[in-house]
Order: structure tokens, then C-alpha cells, then sequence
């Protein structure tokens, strides 16, 4: 199986190296436009396997898309990322342009791909690149909500005191500060509630700092993050490459399910070799419908600053 990313900065470096150990892919192309920079993260990655031991074959190009052909699945990272004090949406005006280009560079040269949108603002590039390409919208999937469900799950984690991996939670709705939505209520520690150890306040901690989880580490390192952001990718490139029919929150095109229409948000999705095999459409209660509907309308309202770009 053959994965491209496209970026080879933080996050695209750092999902090369993530998929390369968990030995799911046989090649992994990492393509930028600095000149030599994919091939130097390539090689800098490749000098890993044999301590790690694993057998993908990572290599770098400047630009050239014909080493991208036949790929399985294009995970988009080009772009921006925001500085300290900025959020996501303000980086629209150069990342459109970049991920619009980029995404019909690549299915030029792969054009039964399935892709994996992770510039931000992350679920209106997955609009835009839905748009543009025009491609069926279970081959295009926003990361976002596998990144903030784990996020969650690490806050809830430090509050309750217990292992992350015991710990079982999910964040929908849009991925920026204001609009994702941690859905508290469902959240478990080994399938049993998480409000039976925790109080509202303590509940309500956790969900704000998972809101501004990006912000926070973008705070403390100068640029957003990238390791999580990578292992966040990893995770949803091995359930379309395996076939694993994970649910997974993703950024998808909605068709009347939570109510919405012709935007891209997180939602709960299955997860295969055919992208998003389905929407999983839980029931929320009112104060989570009511959440999901402002999420969407703020999501829709930057989806309109594509008009020039898709025009
Ligand atoms: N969806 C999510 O959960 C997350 C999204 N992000 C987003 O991912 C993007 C990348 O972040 P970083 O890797 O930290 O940034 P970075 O600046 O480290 O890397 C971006 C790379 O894109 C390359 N690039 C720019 N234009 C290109 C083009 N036309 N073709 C090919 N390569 C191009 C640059 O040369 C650079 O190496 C940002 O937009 C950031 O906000 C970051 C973390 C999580
Ligand atoms: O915070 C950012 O700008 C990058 C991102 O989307 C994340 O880490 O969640």
C-alpha cells in the first residue's frame, strides 16, 4: 500500500514516521516545495528503521507529483500553521489557495485515492477540497476529531487519574476552539460513566481545556503541535488501509444527518478501505443538538470566505 503526504513540515513529517512504525504501508512519498526538505525528513526517517525495525520504504520529492501515482490514500498537510494568539480560521487566505492546487495536483496522479485533509481551517479545507475535486464525499476525510477525541481522553485522563487507553471518549462538531464539542455525557472509564467520578465542574474543566487543547500547546511551543497530530493520522490511515471499521470522529460532508447539509464537520464515522463507510447518527440530547447546530453554523459561515477560491 502506498501513502503520500503532502507537507513534509511538523505534521507531515511526524505522520510519515507514525505510519513507518506501525509498519502499515510499504511506501510512504512525502512531497513539499522546499527545495530537499521531504528528502532530507525522509532520509532523517528512513535511518530509523533499522533500530525500530521497520520495513516502509519513506521517500522525498521537491514537487514532483509523478512520484505520488497510484497512491492509496494522500494525506494533505501543506500550509500554515497558526502562531501564539491566532486561531485557525485566521489561516483561510493562503491555505485555500495551497490545499485547492495541491489537492488536484495529487489526484492527477492518484486518482482513485482516498484523502485525508489536515491543513487547517481543517473542516473548511475538506469543504473546499470536496468542491473542487468534485470526488464521491466518502474519499474525503477531515482529521480533526480523532486528534481532539484524544485530547479529551488525556484530560480526562489527568482528572480521573487513570490510563488514557482506559478511558473511551468522543469530540464532534468543528475542529476550533469555539466549536468542537466533547461529549461529556457519553465519556467512560471501562464502560462505566465518567460522571460517576467526576462532578460537573470537574467535567466542565476538562471539556474547556480539550476545546483549546491546540491553543494551548501552540502557546507553549511558538507553532501548533505535531506529534499528536501525526499519531491522530496514523491511527485513521491504518483503519482505510486495513479495513479496521473503526469509528472514528471525522470531518465528512453531512447529508441531513445532526440536522445539517452542505458543510464538512465532525461526526462519528466507520472507518475502511472505502474512506467513510458510513455516518454513525447518535441521538443527543437538547443542550448537545443546540451546540451542534452553532457549531455548524459557524462552520458554514467560514465555508463562505471560499466563494473567490471556488468560484
Ligand atoms: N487538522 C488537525 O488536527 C491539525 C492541523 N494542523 C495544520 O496542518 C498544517 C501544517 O502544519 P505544520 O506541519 O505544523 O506546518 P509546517 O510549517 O511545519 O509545515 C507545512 C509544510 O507545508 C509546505 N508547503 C507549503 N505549501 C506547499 C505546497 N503548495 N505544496 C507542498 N508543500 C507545501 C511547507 O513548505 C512546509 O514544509 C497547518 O495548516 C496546521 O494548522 C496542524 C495540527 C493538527
Ligand atoms: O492548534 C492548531 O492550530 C493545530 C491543530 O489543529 C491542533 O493541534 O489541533
Amino acid at each position: 500500500m502506498k501513502v503520500t503526504i503532502v507537507g513534509a513540515g511538523n505534521v507531515g513529517a511526524s505522520c510519515a514516521d507514525s505510519i513507518s512504525y506501525r509498519g502499515i504501508a510499504s511506501e510512504v512519498v512525502l512531497l513539499d516545495i522546499r527545495e530537499g526538505f521531504a528528502e532530507g525528513k525522509a532520509m532523517d526517517i528512513m535511518q530509523c528503521a533499522t533500530n525500530t525495525g521497520f520495513n516502509t520504504n519513506v521517500s522525498g520529492v521537491t514537487n514532483d507529483y509523478s512520484k505520488t501515482a497510484n497512491s492509496d490514500v494522500v494525506v494533505i498537510t501543506s500550509g500554515i500553521p497558526r502562531k501564539p494568539g491566532m486561531t485557525r480560521e485566521e489561516l483561510i487566505g493562503i491555505n485555500a489557495g495551497i490545499v485547492k492546487t495541491v489537492a488536484e495536483n495529487v489526484l492527477a496522479h492518484s486518482p482513485n485515492c482516498i484523502v485525508v485533509v489536515v491543513s487547517n481551517p481543517m473542516d473548511t479545507m475538506t469543504y473546499l477540497a470536496l468542491k473542487s475535486t468534485g470526488l464521491p464525499k466518502n474519499r474525503i476525510i477531515g482529521m480533526g476529531g480523532a486528534l481532539d477525541s484524544s485530547r479529551f481522553r488525556y484530560y480526562l485522563s489527568k482528572a480521573l487519574d487513570k490510563p488514557s487507553n482506559d478511558i473511551s471518549a468522543m469530540v464532534i462538531g468543528g475542529h476550533g476552539d469555539t466549536t468542537m464539542i466533547p461529549l461529556t455525557r457519553l465519556a467512560a472509564y471501562n464502560g462505566i460513566p465518567v460522571s460517576e467520578f467526576l462532578s460537573q465542574e470537574e467535567l466542565d474543566k476538562v471539556a474547556a481545556a480539550t476545546m483549546v487543547g491546540g491553543a494551548t500547546l501552540t502557546g507553549l511551543l511558538g507553532t501548533s503541535a505535531w506529534y499528536a497530530p501525526g499519531a491522530s493520522v496514523a491511527y485513521l490511515v491504518d483503519s482505510i488501509l486495513n479495513d479496521q471499521k473503526k469509528m472514528i470522529a471525522c470531518s465528512v460532508m453531512v447529508d441531513g444527518e445532526y440536522g445539517q447539509n452542505d458543510i464538512c464537520i465532525g461526526v462519528p464515522c466507520i472507518i475502511g478501505k472505502n474512506g467513510i463507510e458510513q455516518i454513525v447518527d447518535i441521538k443527543l440530547n437538547d443542550a448537545e443538538k443546540a451546540a451542534f447546530a452553532k457549531s455548524a453554523d459557524a462552520v458554514r459561515s467560514m465555508n463562505a470566505d471560499l466563494k473567490t477560491v471556488l468560484a
